[in-house]
């Protein structure tokens, strides 16, 4: 049996998460070996023939000093990318629950910089995004200067979006109503618009009051997801900037609500929401004989 295994290749332990339904395969590449190709990530991504998920989340030891962890992001295509703020708070909650840290406020480093997460209470993590970025290179966005709207064609139609990135890029459309707009449409064509040379998360933002919005986000390298955390940061700050919104808002996605505050250009974005574990389980990764992945899952025990 142990012969068996070894010539199957090594088990890999995960922990399944989600914040607001933007759900997660989480893995502590501090204890155990890690690496996967994009192809292998685009099968596990996979909700009929993986495991499922929207983004893979990897806990790695910090490159830099004073800061607690790095914090690397794939999405279900295999990409790696800079960002994810659903992802931020369930990192929080497993590196606790695993006891890799016991700190309430824990520093990691991400591809576009240092964030911080505090642990509240009930599950909730407070996440500072950073300060969100306009310079259209910086972004990145074709655009020869910073606008606060910009007209985008997309197959000789006029498309009104604010571009900004968040450390991830985002593009984001007002909309009357959520519950009709062209999320399946338009989404996947703005996320691989030309002027968007890294491709972009989408969000359809609807005002509902001055601290009340509705977004639904088309997620570059994953589909529309249930909630995007990073683009709930980056719709309430266009729409402060568009003067639709005031500085702290409650806005709802899909998969439930989260809080964001910003206080305007050139201070970071707070965000607060739950982050929420499913189940611990183990796959076994292919190993010099190959074969299909077997994985087998316990429920996890909800703590707040
Ligand atoms: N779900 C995320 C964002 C994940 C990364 C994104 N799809 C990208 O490619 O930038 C969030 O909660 O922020």
């Amino acid at each position: 049996m142990t012969q068996q295994r070894r010539s199957q290749g090594p088990m890999l332990r995960f922990t399944k998460m989600h914040g607001l339904g933007n759900d997660f395969m989480v893995v502590d590449a501090i204890s155990q070996p890690f690496r996967l190709r994009p192809d292998m990530i685009r099968e596990l991504a996979n909700r009929n023939f993986g495991i499922g998920f929207d983004q893979l989340l990897v806990v790695e030891p910090p490159g830099l000093p004073d800061v607690d962890f790095r914090y690397r992001i794939f999405n279900a295509d295999g990409s790696e990318v800079e960002q994810c703020g659903n992802g931020a708070r369930c990192f929080a909650r497993f590196v606790r629950d695993q006891r890799l840290t016991n700190k309430k406020v824990i520093r990691v480093q991400t591809a576009k910089g240092v964030i911080e997460l505090r642990v509240g209470r009930e599950g909730m993590v407070m996440v500072n995004m950073g300060v969100p970025e306009f310079n259209p290179p910086a972004i990145p966005f074709a655009a020869d200067r910073r606008k606060d709207v910009y007209t985008v064609d997309v197959d000789g139609q006029t498309v009104e979006l604010s571009a900004l990135s968040m450390g991830n890029p985002h593009g984001v459309l007002l909309v009357e109503d959520v519950d009709q707009a062209p999320v399946e449409t338009l989404g996947p064509k703005l996320e691989r618009h030309p002027r968007f040379p890294s491709r972009a998360n989408i969000g359809f933002l609807q005002i509902l009051d001055r601290t009340h919005a509705r977004l639904r986000v088309f997620e570059r390298g994953s589909g529309e997801t249930l909630a995007c955390g990073s683009g709930a940061c980056a719709a309430v700050v266009v729409g402060c900037l568009r003067g639709l919104l005031d500085s702290r808002v409650e806005i709802e996605l899909r998969g439930g609500k989260l809080v964001i505050e910003w206080q305007g250009e050139g201070t970071p974005v707070i965000m607060e929401g739950p982050a929420t574990s499913v189940f611990e389980g183990q796959l076994r990764l292919p190993g010099e004989s190959g074969g299909r992945r077997r994985r087998s899952g316990r429920p996890h025990k909800q703590r707040s």
